[in-house]
């Protein structure tokens, strides 16, 4: 098994449902990644050890969910140098607005790169953090090729079901 290269961080289990998407998009693409709860509010100290390490542990990209007081990307992203993708997780009470406020309006100088709440944010999480591996690994560009055919295929195909 390879070793990660892309962190799958998440603020508590009740987001895995929507951060399960981003795993998926990298099993298809075949790019090793670790998964893990890991939080800014209830576990500081391990959100500090995770993101002080992550480097030396040979991840590229971090992938960070949380909902509500999404404070998990922000505070992952003051601590490490690697690219923090931020998910704002689809909250009950305010529909996932507060998530994404939290995570987009990082102050100059600490940037994440947020994507849209909730589930079609998650996969595109998946993908983005696939293309900035992909970089530096043409077999990856290669798969994400592919996978856009394939969606491209599926649209053309979905014109026929009009009536
Ligand atoms: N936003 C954060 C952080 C954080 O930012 O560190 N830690 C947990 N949470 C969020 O709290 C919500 C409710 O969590 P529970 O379902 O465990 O009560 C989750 O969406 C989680 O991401």
């Amino acid at each position: 098994m390879a070793e990660p290269v892309i962190g799958v961080i998440m603020g508590s289990t009740s987001d895995w449902e929507t951060m399960k998407l981003a795993c998926d998009v990298l099993d298809e693409l075949d790019v090793p990644y670790e998964k893990q709860v890991v939080s800014a509010h209830r576990t500081p100290d391990l959100m500090f050890e995770y993101a002080e390490t992550a480097v030396t542990r040979g991840l590229k990209v971090i992938i960070a969910g949380a909902g509500g007081a999404a404070h998990l990307p922000g505070m992952v992203a003051a601590k490490t140098i690697l690219p923090v993708v931020g998910v704002p997780i689809e909250s009950k009470s305010l529909k996932g607005i507060d998530s994404l406020l939290s995570i987009v309006q990082m102050p100059g100088g600490v940037p994440v790169a947020t994507v849209a709440i909730g589930k079609a944010g998650a996969t595109n999480a998946g993908l983005l953090a696939a293309q900035i591996v992909g970089t530096c690994d043409t077999k990856i560009q290669d798969r994400l090729l592919a996978r856009r055919e394939r969606t491209k295929a599926a649209v053309l195909r979905s014109s026929e079901d009009l009536v």
